[in-house]
C-alpha cells in the first residue's frame, strides 16, 4: 500500500499551508531565464558537512539505497491467466511455412531470459474496455493468440517463448484488422501492449517469406574480404517511425524476439546515433527500420543508402506526437516523399494512447477511406490501475515536497517528470544531494549518458529517475510503482494529453501502480479542469483545492470523442461499411467487465 502523501502538508495536502519551511523566496521552478536557473540551483547546493551527513542518514533510515540489497525494486507478479471469452473468432493459420532461420539456444537465452521485462499483472482484465470498431467490414475479435491465425513459428515464440497468456483489448482487435490487409488507426491506454499489436500480425505475414519479399543481403562470408567491399543500400519492408531514441531502441528490442527465426533483420537509428554507425547498419541489410523522424527524413535524403521503394508497411507510434505541427515537414515526406512504394500494397498504420480531435483528421489524410478506426474505451483516457493523486504545492516548495514525498513514501521504483530541462538537472542535483539513489535524462544530454541513466533505472540500480515528459513517451520500464508529475504540462505543450502519457508510465499491462501531481494554483490553472475530468473518469479523491472545476452534476465531461460534422464526408465510406457495437470486446471476455461497468465505455462511432 502506498504511504498517505498528504502527511506532510495540510489535510488536504497543501503543501504551500505548511510551516515547515526550509527555504524562503519564491521561485519560478520553470523560468527560462539565467537568473531562475541560478536560483533553482542554488536551492540544490549549498549544504553544509553537518547537513549532508545528516541528509545521508534520513535517505538511509527511510530505505532509499542506490545498489538494490534486499528491496525489492523491481515488481513482477505470477502470471495470471484470464477466463476466456465463449464467442470469439478463431482464425487458423493457410499459408506456406516458408524458408525460416534454424533455432539458435544462445540467441534464445538473450531474447527471452530478460529478467527485467514487464511481465503481466494480475489486473490485465481492467484493461478489457469496450472497443468502438469502424471499418469496412465487420472485425471479429480474437480473444487469444492461438485463435489470431498467426504463423506458427511466430505463435510459438509469443506462448511457449515469451510466455504471453491472452491478448489485450488493442491487440484482439488490432490483429485481424492488419492481417486483413487494411490502413489501420488504433488507440487505447497506455501499456495496454500496443507496440505488439502492429508487430505481431506485421512479422507473422513476413514470417517464412524473408527470401522472396526482402532485398538482397550482402554476399560476405568470414572468408570474403571486408565487409565494407560488400555494402548493400537498405531497402526496409517495414518501417517505423518513432519521437525519441529510447522508443526507438525499446521497439528494436521487441521486434527481435517477434523475428527470432524468421531471417528478417531488424535496425533503429535515432538523431543520437553516430551517422556512420547508422550507415554501417543499413550498409548490411534492414529488413525492418525502426527511426525517430528528423533521422529517417536525412536517410531518405540520401538514396545511395536508403531506398522506400520496397515499403509494405509503414507504422507511426505516438501518432498524435508525430503528426503533431513540429514534425509536419518530416512526417509528409516519411508518408509520401522520396521513392516511397505507392502500390496499393503498401499499408500505413498508427498508434497511440491519445489522439486528440484535430490530430484525428489530419491522420486520415494518410490514411486510405478503408480504413480500420479502432478506439479501446475513451480515447485519451488513463485506466483504472493507476491511482491518482494531487497534491497542492507553491512552485517554490516543490522541491521540498518531492524530497518528503519520497522520503515518507514506498521505496519503489519513481519516475518524475519536470517541464523543463533545467529543472531536470536541478532536481537531480537537489535530490542526489540529499543522497537519494537519483539519475535524470532529457533531450541535452548525450545519448551515452542517457543511455546509461534508463540502464541504470531499468535494473532498479538507481530507482529514482528525473526525466522531461518528451524523452519518456511511450517509455515501457518493468516495476515503475510511482509516477510523479512535478510540474503539471501546460496546455501550450500538451496538456492533459501530456500528462496521460506521464502518468501511463505505471501500471503497465495489468500491474498497478500511482500518480501523484503537483499543482500549483498559480500556474496551472489551465489544467485544472481537464485533470479533474481524468480523476473523476477513474473514480479517483477529488482534493479540496480543485472542488471548484467539478461539473455541476459531478459527472467527468469529455468533448473530444466525436468527429466534427464537417469530417462525415471525410470518414463516410469507412463509416457506412461497418460500426460494431462498442461494448463487443468486455461483454464477449467473461471477466465480468461490462460496458456498464466500465468508467470510460467508448460510444460505438467514438470517433
Ligand atoms: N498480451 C500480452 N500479455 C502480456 N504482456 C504483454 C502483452 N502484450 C504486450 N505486453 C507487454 O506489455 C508491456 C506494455 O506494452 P507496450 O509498451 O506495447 O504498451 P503501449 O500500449 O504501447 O503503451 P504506451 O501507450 O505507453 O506506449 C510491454 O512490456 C509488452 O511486452
Amino acid at each position: 500500500m502506498m504511504a498517505d502523501y498528504h502527511q506532510n502538508g495540510s489535510a488536504n495536502g497543501d503543501f504551500a499551508a505548511t510551516n515547515d519551511l526550509d527555504h524562503a523566496g519564491h521561485i519560478e521552478t520553470d523560468a527560462n531565464d539565467d537568473a531562475a536557473i541560478e536560483q533553482v540551483t542554488a536551492l540544490a547546493g549549498n549544504m553544509t558537512v553537518e547537513e549532508d551527513e545528516a541528509f545521508r542518514e534520513k535517505a538511509k533510515a527511510a530505505g532509499w539505497s542506490a545498489v538494490p540489497s534486499n528491496m525489492n525494486y523491481h515488481q513482477t507478479h505470477d502470471d495470471a491467466f484470464a477466463e476466456h471469452a465463449k464467442h470469439h473468432a478463431v482464425y487458423e493459420w493457410d499459408d506456406e511455412y516458408g524458408e525460416v532461420g534454424p533455432e539458435q539456444p544462445e540467441l534464445e537465452k538473450q531474447l527471452f531470459n530478460d529478467p527485467f521485462r514487464t511481465r503481466e499483472g494480475e489486473k490485465l482484465d481492467n484493461l478489457d474496455l469496450p472497443c468502438s470498431v469502424e471499418g469496412p467490414l465487420k472485425l471479429f475479435h480474437v480473444r487469444t493468440f492461438a485463435a489470431a491465425g498467426l504463423h506458427p513459428l511466430v505463435l510459438d515464440t509469443i506462448t511457449n517463448k515469451i510466455g504471453w497468456n491472452r491478448t489485450t483489448a488493442i491487440q484482439a482487435y488490432t490483429i485481424p484488422a492488419v492481417l486483413s490487409g487494411n490502413d489501420v488507426v488504433a488507440v487505447s491506454q497506455t501499456g495496454s501492449g500496443k507496440t505488439a499489436a502492429y508487430l505481431v500480425p506485421v512479422i507473422s505475414r513476413l514470417m517464412g517469406k524473408a527470401k522472396q519479399v526482402c532485398a538482397p543481403r550482402p554476399k560476405f562470408s568470414s572468408t570474403s574480404g571486408d565487409v565494407r567491399n560488400h555494402r548493400v543500400k537498405a531497402e526496409p519492408i517495414v518501417v517505423i517511425v518513432v519521437p525519441t531514441q529510447e522508443l526507438a531502441a525499446q521497439v528494436f528490442h521487441e521486434c527481435r524476439r517477434f523475428c527470432y527465426r524468421s531471417m528478417l533483420r531488424p535496425v533503429f537509428t535515432c538523431g543520437g546515433q553516430h551517422m556512420g554507425v547508422t550507415l554501417d547498419q543499413l550498409s548490411r541489410g534492414a529488413d525492418i527500420l525502426i527511426s525517430t523522424p528528423g533521422r529517417l527524413c536525412d536517410l531518405i535524403n540520401r538514396p545511395e543508402v536508403l531506398s522506400m521503394s520496397r515499403v509494405l508497411y509503414t507504422i507511426i507510434d505516438e501518432a498524435d506526437e508525430m503528426l503533431h505541427g513540429d514534425w509536419e515537414t518530416e512526417m509528409s515526406k516519411i508518408l509520401g516523399g522520396g521513392d516511397a512504394n505507392e502500390d496499393a500494397d503498401h499499408v500505413y498504420m498508427m498508434f497511440s494512447a491519445t489522439f486528440p480531435k484535430e490530430i484525428r483528421k489530419v491522420a486520415r489524410e494518410y490514411l486510405t477511406s478503408d480504413h480500420y478506426r479502432l478506439a479501446v474505451g475513451r480515447p485519451g483516457s488513463t485506466h483504472m490501475n493507476i491511482t491518482q493523486d494531487v497534491i497542492n504545492v507553491a512552485g517554490y516548495l516543490k522541491m521540498k515536497a518531492c524530497f518528503d514525498l519520497l522520503l515518507d513514501g514506498p521505496k519503489v521504483r519513481t519516475l518524475i517528470f519536470c517541464n523543463a530541462k533545467h529543472t531536470v538537472d536541478a532536481l537531480d542535483a537537489y535530490l542526489y544531494q540529499r543522497h537519494l539513489p537519483v539519475t535524470a535524462i532529457h533531450s541535452n544530454r548525450g545519448q551515452r549518458e542517457r543511455e546509461f541513466s534508463l540502464r541504470a533505472f531499468r535494473h532498479g540500480e538507481i530507482p529514482i529517475l528525473v526525466a522531461t515528459g518528451v524523452s519518456a513517451r511511450g517509455l515501457d520500464v518493468a516495476g515503475i510503482m510511482h509516477v510523479i508529475n512535478f510540474d503539471l504540462p501546460s496546455t501550450a505543450y500538451g496538456g492533459i494529453t501530456e500528462c496521460v502519457h506521464r502518468i501511463g508510465r505505471t501500471g503497465r499491462i495489468g500491474n498497478e501502480g500511482r500518480a501523484t501531481s503537483f499543482y500549483d494554483a498559480e500556474r496551472d490553472q489551465d489544467i485544472a479542469s481537464a485533470l479533474v475530468n481524468i480523476l473523476l473518469e477513474q473514480k479517483c479523491e477529488i482534493p479540496d483545492f480543485l472542488a471548484e472545476f467539478v461539473p455541476a452534476d459531478g459527472q467527468a465531461v469529455f468533448d473530444d470523442e466525436s468527429d466534427d460534422e464537417d469530417d462525415e464526408d471525410d470518414v463516410a465510406a469507412a463509416d457506412t461499411a461497418f460500426t460494431s457495437d462498442a461494448a463487443d470486446f468486455s461483454a464477449d471476455a467473461g471477466t465480468g467487465s461490462t460496458a456498464d461497468e466500465a468508467p470510460s465505455a467508448a460510444a460505438p462511432g467514438a470517433w
